[in-house]
């Protein structure tokens, strides 16, 4: 039998991570009724995958005293503020537009970040990844100023919050009071219906936008080029958190040396993973390990950490890349775990509903 040696970690340097986004509570609801509550905010989502890739990071997170969920990296606590909620319908006849999923309202809100609440240090990267409006531009300049490296989601930029519901709109990005920063942000994250707010032809000549499209994948743009990134197969069951996970596995990829196209497939894997379950998703750990594995094997083909901190950005899906994605997509085939046997960073509160609805872990 031919046995294939597992590289061991190489002697790249460690990458310092900067998180910057409110934790929150979401409430699912449908038919009227309350389905699940779990601890969401993109922060919650990506500490999670990071964690589940081994991607040490310093967070920036800001819940009132009410925050309910206990947490690995601890957010500031603002003891005159209430955590920030997110009511999410998914009722078909609620959606006015074809392209949600669901119908977010944000019905309470923390304090936001403020640039002196980032840390008096620098960082490899930073990733800007608020929910509810908390990330000022003055913030973001400053992550700009003190990251090598900054990854967006635009969902940070672009939300508007109605004055008496709170319903989530979106704006342009032109709008928005960020425009002028994007030449200084590396990468920009977009679901496709978010995409529909910016004008992609005139944010790829500054920076490198990637565009998910459910189901269907993901499309990564820069300057002079684009490529499509090829879905893995799911049984959704709740899409909350599929954007945010598919950034901490692309930028999760990147960290391990993977190219842009490769990890874009990671992050592909793990929105994937995201939607068959409720809430923030548990992974099990026996493919964690191989998922783990095949990174390592990859990214033996590469020299650098990320090639995007290089000056100009053009990407090439490299040679193996289609078997990187089979060998990516068969590490969902391993035998069903136990409960035990799951990952998450972060642990579930006592009693909550999701422990209720959640599907066993086979449901990856
Ligand atoms: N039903 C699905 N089946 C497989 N992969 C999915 C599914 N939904 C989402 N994904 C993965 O998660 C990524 C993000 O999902 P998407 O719905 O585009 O973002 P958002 O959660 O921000 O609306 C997609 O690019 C895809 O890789
Ligand atoms: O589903 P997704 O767009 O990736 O991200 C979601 C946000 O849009 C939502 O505001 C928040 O409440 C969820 O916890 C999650 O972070």
């Amino acid at each position: 039998m031919v046995t294939t040696a597992i590289p061991q970690p190489q002697t790249t340097p460690i990458q310092s991570a900067l998180i910057v986004g409110n934790y929150c509570h979401d409430v699912l609801l449908q038919g009227g009724a309350v389905v699940a509550e779990t601890l969401g905010g993109a922060a919650s989502f990506i500490s999670n995958v990071f964690s589940a890739l081994s991607v040490s990071f310093h967070l920036t997170s800001k819940v009132g005293f009410d925050f309910k969920y206990p947490v690995n990296h601890d957010p500031i606590v603002i003891p005159t503020s209430k955590t920030t909620v997110f009511h999410a319908y998914f009722d078909q006849g609620h959606t006015e537009n074809a392209h949600q999923d669901r119908v977010l309202k944000r019905v309470e809100v923390c304090d936001p970040i403020n640039p002196s609440d980032l840390p008096d240090k620098r960082f490899d990267f930073g990733m800007a990844v608020g929910v509810g409006g908390e990330i000022l531009p003055e913030t973001l300049e400053k992550m700009v100023e003190i990251c090598d490296v900054v990854f967006v989601d635009i969902q940070a930029l672009i939300r508007a919050f109605d004055k008496n519901e709170g319903t989530v709109k979106l704006v342009g990005l032109k709008e928005s009071g960020f425009y002028h920063l994007l030449p200084r942000v590396k990468f920009l994250k977009a679901s496709s219906e978010e995409a529909l707010f910016m004008d992609v032809e005139e944010v790829r000549q500054w920076c490198c936008v990637v565009v998910t499209h459910g189901k269907d994948g993901c499309e990564v743009f820069w300057k002079d080029g684009e490529m499509k990134i090829e879905p893995f197969g799911a049984n959704q069951v709740d899409p909350t958190g599929a954007g945010d996970s598919f950034l901490g596995g692309f930028v999760g990829g990147l960290v391990h040396g993977l190219v842009v196209p490769d990890a874009a497939l990671v992050g592909n894997l793990f929105g994937s993973l995201t939607v068959g379950q409720i809430g923030l998703p548990k992974f099990d750990l026996r493919l964690l390990q191989r998922v783990k594995d095949e990174v390592q094997r990859r990214k033996l083909h590469n020299t650098c950490w990320f090639e995007g901190g290089k000056d100009s950005m053009s990407f090439t899906k490299p040679d193996g890349h289609d078997e990187f994605h089979a060998s990516l997509a068969s590490t969902k085939l391993v035998p069903t775990c136990s409960i035990q046997e799951c990952q998450r960073d972060v642990p579930r509160s006592a009693g909550s509903v999701e422990q209720v609805m959640r599907p066993p872990c086979n449901g990856q």
